[in-house]
This record gives structure tokens, C-alpha cells and sequence, in this order.
């Protein structure tokens, strides 16, 4: 029975569909684009029965459908198909292994445990006097977009200099400051704000900016809410929010020890 023959190049095809499927639930997941992924998934399976059983008039005007729903789709998904290529992009970042800096900067990524105590202490004493902060941590993306979109500092990470960005009166308290290569490199970013829906209801803007850059990059945040003086983390798309200094310390460690 030729029906029922599969080769391996199918197997392969499966697993890759099966793969793409799943990356694509992971990326829209907790966001409305769920749903529609649903029902396009439910339309594409009623389609294939269509054609299986060869019901000409329905196919003919699904087949149409499905031509015109190709470009609708890019139209809807815009958003989730411009995240799924910039999460590629910084995940097999080319360009930055190669380029001429990395042959004279130490281009370590992330930061160096011993400057991670410094940033953490920091973070506990803004939360103590419930100074609002924002910090992205780059990992192999340097972000340099979002870099772009604040004051360039370009300085070694000190607790001073920290303290006196997120500083209320400080023109440079609003937004983020992004640490790259064991170095504040820019304060005053505007990050991508997430529209994730599973956030708890009490955090805004700070910590929604703290998910989105980790949805779409594969940086780490950490966020000290100015009105509750909590300390949360971020770190692909999922927060863990209310960290004891320790539990944040780990999380940092963590997250920078398993660059990939
Ligand atoms: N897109 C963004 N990128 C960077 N920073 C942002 C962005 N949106 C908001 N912020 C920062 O968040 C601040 C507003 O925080 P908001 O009170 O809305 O958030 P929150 O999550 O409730 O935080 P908090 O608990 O500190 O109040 C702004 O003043 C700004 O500094």
C-alpha cells in the first residue's frame, strides 16, 4: 500500500513543522495573536480535509482564501514576525563575532561576576528608598538599537553613578539604562513594551518595557518599582517578580553563567 509509505525526508518534514509550530506558540503565547493563531490553525486543517476529499467547490474557494490569507497574515502578525527574526538575529548574532571591535574590546558578553555584587547592592538600595529603576543586562546582542535611543555613558558600572541616573531629580531617571560588556553604556533608553496579558495587574509601563526587551532580545532586566520598592527580574519573555537581594543575585548569576 503506497498510502502509508513514509520516508525519512517526511519524518524530517514533520519534525520541522512541528518545531516551527512550536517556536511560533512560544513567541505569541499569553498575547491576543494566540487566538488568531488558533484559528488559522483550525482553518488550515479544515482546508487540508477539503482537499483530501476532494470537494472541488469548497477547495476552490479555500484555495483562493488561502492566497489572499498568506499576505493578510503577515498584516496581522507583523509584530510576532518581526520579533521571531530579531530574536533569531541577536540569538546567532554573526555580525558581532566577527566584527573588527571584538579583536580589540574584551568581548565577553554579559557582565563579570565581580562587578554583578556592586549592581545587585545597588538595586537593594534603590529599592530601600523606592527609587524607580530599569536595567537591561546584554548577553551575545549588544542592543546597540536601543542604545541609540538614550544618552550614551560608556562607563565602568559603579553603585555612585548608578544611584545618581535613577536619582528622581536626574534627567536621565526615565527609561533604562542598558549595562553592556561590563559597562553602563546608555541611560535614558526607550525599550519595546511588552503586550503581554498574563503580567500582574498592579505593574505598568517599567515592568511591561522589562518583558518586552527580554521577549524580543536575549538580554535580562531587572526592575526596582518606585511604588512598592520590589525588586523583579526578567528574563526570556517570564518575570519573577519580589526577589529577596539573594534571589536576585542568583537569577543575575544564573542568567549571565548560561550564555549561549
Ligand atoms: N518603553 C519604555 N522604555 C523604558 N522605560 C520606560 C518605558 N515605559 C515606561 N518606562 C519607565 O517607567 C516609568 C513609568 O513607570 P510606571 O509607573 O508606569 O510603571 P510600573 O511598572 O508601575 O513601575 P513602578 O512600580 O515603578 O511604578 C517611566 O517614568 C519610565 O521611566
Amino acid at each position: 500500500m503506497t498510502f502509508l509509505e513514509i520516508r525519512l525526508i517526511d519524518l524530517i518534514d514533520i519534525v520541522l513543522v512541528a518545531w516551527l509550530l512550536y517556536w511560533l506558540y512560544k513567541l505569541i503565547k499569553g498575547t491576543v495573536a494566540v487566538n488568531i493563531f488558533i484559528g488559522i490553525f483550525a482553518f488550515i486543517l479544515f482546508w487540508l480535509m477539503i482537499k483530501a476529499l476532494n470537494m472541488q467547490l469548497s477547495g476552490a474557494i479555500l484555495d483562493n482564501l488561502v492566497n489572499v490569507g498568506v499576505i493578510a497574515i503577515i498584516i496581522v502578525f507583523q509584530p510576532e514576525i518581526r520579533r521571531f527574526l530579531l530574536l533569531l538575529g541577536s540569538k546567532y548574532n554573526i555580525g558581532n563575532r566577527f566584527s573588527v571591535d571584538s579583536l580589540f574590546v574584551s568581548s565577553s558578553p554579559g557582565m563579570l561576576s565581580f562587578q554583578i555584587k556592586p549592581l545587585v547592592s545597588t538595586c537593594e538600595e534603590l529599592s530601600r528608598s523606592k527609587t524607580g529603576a530599569l536595567i537591561v543586562i546584554t548577553r551575545r546582542s549588544e542592543l546597540l538599537d536601543y542604545v541609540e535611543t538614550g544618552e550614551l555613558i560608556n562607563a565602568v558600572i559603579s553603585k555612585t553613578l548608578l544611584k545618581s541616573i535613577f536619582f528622581k531629580n536626574s534627567p536621565l531617571h526615565d527609561g533604562a539604562v542598558i549595562i553592556n560588556q561590563s559597562k553602563i553604556k546608555a541611560a535614558g533608553c526607550i525599550l519595546p513594551v511588552s503586550q503581554n496579558m498574563d503580567l500582574p495587574k498592579n505593574v505598568g509601563l517599567r515592568h511591561r518595557a522589562a518583558m518586552g526587551i527580554t521577549e524580543s532580545t536575549d538580554a535580562v532586566s531587572i526592575v526596582v518599582s518606585e511604588e512598592t520598592g520590589r525588586m523583579s527580574f526578567f528574563v526570556g519573555g517570564k518575570g519573577y517578580y519580589n526577589l529577596s537581594t539573594e534571589e536576585l543575585e542568583k537569577k543575575v548569576v544564573e542568567s549571565m553563567a548560561n550564555i549561549k
